[in-house]
């Protein structure tokens, strides 16, 4: 069993990384009119059976997956590979890695427990540096780490977000060579929108439904700072179609 050949042809397994950064797939799921989740930030199941499968081979692909703490705390992610067909030799999990800069990640998340029941890689919490008289901070640190967690501090960018470049280089210095980033809308336009570009290949898969001006939209960010991209390919899995670009000017080391 091997990856459907439109992934590898993009990807060309093993991905490479840049100098100091993984390389960087940013890919989620939207309905036709732009919406990843619905109402109130409602998981939307967008994905058909099809493609579902193929974003599963696109974990298998990369090192790591990454999530905001917005998405963990809605979701309750796995970020595993449980879609593939069964088969002997074992599928290659992703790290799961998440944006928190509070450490708000529930200690009872499905990644904790996959991690302790055996089925999923420890996660990798990034959080703020925190003043160390912060002692509910400390707490839920302490809560997490017990839990199987590893939790890494980095510095906050401007925007008092957890810096995207600081993490990239941390988890190049940490063996990721590839990371896949899933969501949810802040994590997007963070990555979509930093300069300098981050985002290798944006693959997105679009489903033939509509959800109305209730639901969450993909991006935040306003056209000037977003980038333009370049089509590399495209491909239907079952009822749904999956783009995937590159954005221009990409590929710093
Ligand atoms: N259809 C799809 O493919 C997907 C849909 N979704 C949907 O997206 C929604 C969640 O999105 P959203 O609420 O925006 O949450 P996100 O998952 O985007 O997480 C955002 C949080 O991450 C933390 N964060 C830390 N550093 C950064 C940074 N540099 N940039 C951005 N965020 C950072 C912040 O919390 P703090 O300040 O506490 O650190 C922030 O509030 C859910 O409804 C989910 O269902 C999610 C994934 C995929
Ligand atoms: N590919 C895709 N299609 C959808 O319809 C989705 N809602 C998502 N969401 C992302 O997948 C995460 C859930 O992963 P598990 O099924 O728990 O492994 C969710 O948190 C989003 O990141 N993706």
């Amino acid at each position: 069993m091997s990856p459907p050949e439109f992934l590898s042809n993009i990807l060309s397994p093993p991905i490479q990384p840049h100098t100091n950064r993984p390389h960087v797939t940013l890919t989620y799921a939207q309905s036709l009119d732009a919406k990843i989740a619905g109402a109130n930030g409602n998981q939307l199941i967008l994905s058909g059976k099809e493609s579902l499968v193929m974003t599963h081979w696109m974990r298998t692909m990369h090192d790591a997956i990454l999530v905001g703490v917005g998405t963990a705390l809605n979701d309750d992610p796995q970020l595993n590979t449980r879609h593939l067909p069964p088969t002997t030799t074992p599928y290659k999990l992703p790290r799961p890695v998440i944006l928190d800069s509070e450490l708000r990640l529930s200690p009872t998340c499905k990644l904790l427990k996959n991690f302790k029941l055996g089925t999923g890689l420890a996660p990798w919490v990034f959080c703020k540096i925190s003043d160390e008289n912060d002692e509910a901070f400390t707490r839920r640190r302490e809560t997490l780490t017990a839990e199987g967690a590893r939790i890494v501090s980095i510095p906050e960018d401007s925007a008092k977000r957890l810096s995207i470049t600081h993490l990239l280089e941390e988890l190049r210095s940490s063996g990721i060579s590839s990371l896949m980033v899933e969501g949810g809308r802040q994590i997007i336009s963070s990555f979509l929108c930093h300069k300098p570009l981050v985002v290798d290949i944006l693959i997105v898969t679009v489903a033939p439904t509509l959800v109305g001006s209730s639901g969450v939209g993909a991006t935040l960010e306003n056209l000037e700072s977003l980038p333009k991209l370049k089509h590399i390919a495209s491909a239907t899995f079952g009822p749904d179609s999956v783009i995937a670009c590159r954005p221009e000017n990409v590929g710093a080391s």
